[in-house]
C-alpha cells in the first residue's frame, strides 16, 4: 500500500469512528452496518504488520513542519510548526470522539496532546528523550469543535533532564497548562 493510500484509509477510518460516535440511527439499522464494518476488518487483516507505521526520529529532526500520528487512526494527527523563537506550535480541532464526561475535551486526551507537543519539541532539537514526568493543570474546560492552539517551550536543560512547559488555548483562554520533565536516553 502506498503511503498516500494508507493516509486516505486512516482518514476514512477516522471519519467512520466519528460517524459511529454520533450516529443516531435506530438499532435495527445498525446490524447491517456492523456486518459491513466486520467484513472490512477481515479484509484488512489478510495481511498485517506487528506495529503501526510511525514517523522516524530522523524525520522529526529534519522535517518542518512535522506531522505526528498520521497513520494511526486511534491517535490525533498533529501538524507541529516550529516558529523562529524556538517553541513548537500546533492547531487542532477535536470532536465528539474525544469528549469527556463534561461535554468538553477529555482530560486524558489533553494530556496526550501536551505529551506529544512537548515531546516533539525536545526531539526536534535532536535530543532523544522519553517523558519522565508530565504534570497538568486544568484551568478551564477545553471546548470541542473549536480550534485549539497548542504551544511548548523548553525552559531548562540540565544533565539528562529537559524541562518543557506548554499549554492549550481556545479563543484566547488558556484551558490547560503542562510541565514535562523529559529524560535523555541512549539511542537504540
Ligand atoms: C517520533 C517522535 C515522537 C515524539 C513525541 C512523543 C512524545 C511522547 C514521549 C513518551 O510518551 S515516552 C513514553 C512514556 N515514558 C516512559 O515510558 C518512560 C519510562 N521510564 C524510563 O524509561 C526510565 O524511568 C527513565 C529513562 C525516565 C529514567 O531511568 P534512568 O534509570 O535512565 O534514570 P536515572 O534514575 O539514572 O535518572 C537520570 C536523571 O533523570 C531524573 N529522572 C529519572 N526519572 C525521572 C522521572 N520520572 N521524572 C523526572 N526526573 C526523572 C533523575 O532524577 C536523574 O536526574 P539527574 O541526572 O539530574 O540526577
Amino acid at each position: 500500500m502506498s503511503v498516500d493510500e494508507r493516509e486516505r484509509l486512516v482518514e476514512a477510518t477516522r471519519a467512520l469512528t466519528y460517524a459511529v460516535a454520533v450516529t443516531d440511527l435506530p438499532d435495527e439499522d445498525l446490524a447491517a452496518v456492523s456486518e459491513a464494518v466486520d467484513s472490512l476488518s477481515r479484509a484488512l487483516r489478510k495481511q498485517t504488520r506487528k506495529r503501526c507505521v510511525t514517523e522516524s526520529v530522523t524525520a522529526v529532526v529534519e522535517s518542518r513542519p512535522v506531522v505526528l500520528d498520521r497513520y494511526n487512526p486511534a491517535m490525533i494527527p498533529l501538524e507541529v510548526r516550529f516558529p523562529e523563537d524556538g517553541t513548537a506550535a500546533a492547531t487542532v480541532t477535536l470532536n465528539a470522539v474525544h469528549q469527556g464526561p463534561t461535554d468538553s475535551v477529555h482530560g486524558g486526551v489533553s494530556g496526550l496532546l501536551m505529551d506529544n507537543i512537548l515531546g516533539i519539541l525536545v526531539q526536534s532539537k535532536g535530543l532523544l528523550c522519553v517523558t519522565g514526568t508530565l504534570s497538568l493543570r486544568y484551568r478551564a474546560l477545553t471546548p470541542l469543535d473549536r480550534p485549539l492552539e497548542l504551544r511548548a517551550e523548553i525552559v531548562d536543560h540540565s544533565g539528562r533532564r529537559v524541562t518543557v512547559t506548554g499549554w492549550i488555548e481556545c479563543g484566547g483562554v488558556r484551558t490547560v497548562e503542562a510541565t514535562g520533565v523529559f529524560i535523555e536516553v541512549p539511542s537504540r
